[in-house]
């Protein structure tokens, strides 16, 4: 049962995302008073768990398996519900925390209006010393004439909603969420086209990665249009989507589909806070200021999570979650700026891993460097694994003998880049890398070669 709320805690976090839980937790299991306001019942655990990280992964492995689309959704289902009820608990069940289902907007900088949903439902205000904004982000939907009104018009959220596969899907973006869902409802069996408005496919890589990642996809009937601006979204028989856009040679191209997905970034999700009240400046995007320590211009209140602007991943909401401990508790890790190189991984089949310096960029920076490529197929695990697909990548100061980045697209790119993360994080020379014994056999023990190159 619902514990009775309070008129005053020590700690109000309002939103449910990976740094407010985590922080919620440690708060109340050192005996203060805490609550956490989330305004849906079906979002405790936030995003992550419930329409981003763990669902998109979970439908991605279903249909890496070949499972059936139908199935593959209703055990995603079953998994983010019981991951849901595990967040509610892990919080709710420890005697000082609270959870409060509701909305919530500032009063002023210490006092919260909750709008109650559920059996409780009413208003409620509530006071408290600290105050710690952790509510995201939510999709940015550009301003294409069509795109509000039409129907079969989804964004990642209401897409992974619908528990048929759409034949075909056409998806605006070809960045993390565009061509992870491009590959997985491709692996499932739609007709696939991205269409991005950058000039070049995926610009921040190196050519010779963004070469074979486009080979491969494409080699999975997925069609990659770049430099594409689209003008214009409606419905046609049958409530087919119809999307018109302009190639890079100006002529216009349209397009059916059964399902568009929108997929062009976020926004803060600050409707509804009330922010002025409270006095908390936002920057030119709407993203919450904070200073190096995550705290607002306001001195009671900080912001942790996608909504303070910085990289939008779970596990930088988690370390958030560490520079906010660390200063409550008078420990050393208390600033963005101590944070060290964090990797990413866009996980399409083989996934894409990233950390540090790309070659293009290390030239521009002005490093003197030396590369070193590995194709996936002379790695005898990935044989094993039936995925030779993709290529390793590396960049190393000729100087220093630091490892300056990393690109893997090989199978199981996204664990190995947690290695390079440390080596670099650790301030190892590459041979250290290059010279570890690793397990056998495993994709990692292809640092062996890519780092004999050097
Ligand atoms: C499709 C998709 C896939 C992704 N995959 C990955 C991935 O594989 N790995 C990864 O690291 N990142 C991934 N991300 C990014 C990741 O999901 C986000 O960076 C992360 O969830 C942000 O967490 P957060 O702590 O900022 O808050 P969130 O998890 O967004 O939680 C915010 C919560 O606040 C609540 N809220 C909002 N306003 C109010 C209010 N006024 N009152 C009360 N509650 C409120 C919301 O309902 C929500 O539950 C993905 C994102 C998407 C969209
Ligand atoms: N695996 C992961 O860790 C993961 C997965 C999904 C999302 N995320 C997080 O969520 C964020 C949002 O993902 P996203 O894919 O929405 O954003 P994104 O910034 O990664 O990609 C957006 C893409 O849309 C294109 N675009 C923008 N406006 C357009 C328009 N009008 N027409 C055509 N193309 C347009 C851009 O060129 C870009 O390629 C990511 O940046 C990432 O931080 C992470």
């Amino acid at each position: 049962m619902a514990k009775t709320i309070e008129p005053h805690y020590d700690n109000l976090i309002i939103g449910f995302g990976k740094g407010g839980k985590t922080l919620a937790a440690w708060l109340a299991k050192k005996g203060e008073q805490v609550s956490l306001v989330e305004k849906s019942d079906k979002m405790y655990g936030g995003a992550c768990i419930n329409v981003a990280c763990i669902p998109t992964k979970a439908l991605i492995k279903k249909a890496e398996e070949k499972m059936p689309y139908q199935k593959a959704y209703g055990l995603k289902n079953e998994l983010t519900s019981f991951l849901r009820e595990l967040n509610y608990d892990n919080v709710e069940k420890l005697p000082a925390a609270t959870v409060i289902t509701g909305e919530a907007s500032f009063v002023t900088a210490n006092e919260v209006l909750v709008k109650i949903i559920g059996k409780d439902k009413g208003e409620k205000r509530i006071t408290a010393n600290r105050i710690f904004i952790n509510t995201g982000s939510q999709p940015f939907v550009p301003p294409i004439p069509g795109i509000d009104t039409a129907k079969n018009v989804y964004t990642s959220i209401s897409l992974l909603e619908q528990s048929t596969l759409p034949e075909k899907l056409v998806i605006i973006g070809g960045g993390f969420i565009g061509l992870e869902f491009a590959d997985m409802y491709a692996k499932f069996g739609a007709e696939v086209t991205v269409l991005d408005s950058a000039d070049e496919f995926l610009p921040q890589e190196d050519e010779d990665v963004a070469d074979e990642v486009y080979k491969v996809l494409t080699s999975r009937k997925i069609n990659i249009v770049t430099a594409a601006t689209v003008q214009k979204v409606e419905n046609t028989e049958g409530d087919k989507v119809k999307v018109e856009y302009k190639d890079k040679t100006g002529e216009t191209v349209s397009l059916q589909a059964s399902a568009l997905l929108i997929a062009t970034g976020r926004k803060p999700m600050t409707e509804g806070l009330n922010l002025e009240a409270a006095g908390i400046r936002t920057d030119k995007k709407g993203y919450i200021e904070v200073d190096e320590s995550l705290k607002t211009n306001v001195h009671n209140i900080w912001a942790l999570g996608d909504i303070n602007g910085g990289p939008q991943f779970t596990y930088i909401s988690l370390d958030d979650f560490r520079i906010v401990r660390d200063q409550l508790s008078d420990a050393d890790y208390t600033t963005v700026e101590q944070r060290k190189q964090v990797a990413s991984s866009v996980f399409i089949t083989p996934p894409l891993a990233h950390i540090g310096l790309r070659e293009r960029e290390a030239v521009e920076k002005g490093y003197e460097i030396k590369v070193a490529k590995l194709p996936a197929t002379s790695v005898v695990r990935a044989r094993i694994d039936c995925n030779t697909s993709g290529l390793l990548k590396t960049v190393v100061d000729k100087k220093t003998n630091k490892i300056l980045g990393c690109i893997l697209f090989c199978t199981g790119a996204n664990e190995m880049i947690n290695t390079i993360q440390v080596a670099i994080n650790c301030g190892l020379d590459y041979q250290e890398v290059r010279d570890t014994i690793y397990t056998h056999p495993s994709m990692t023990e292809a640092f062996n070669d890519l780092y004999a190159q050097i």
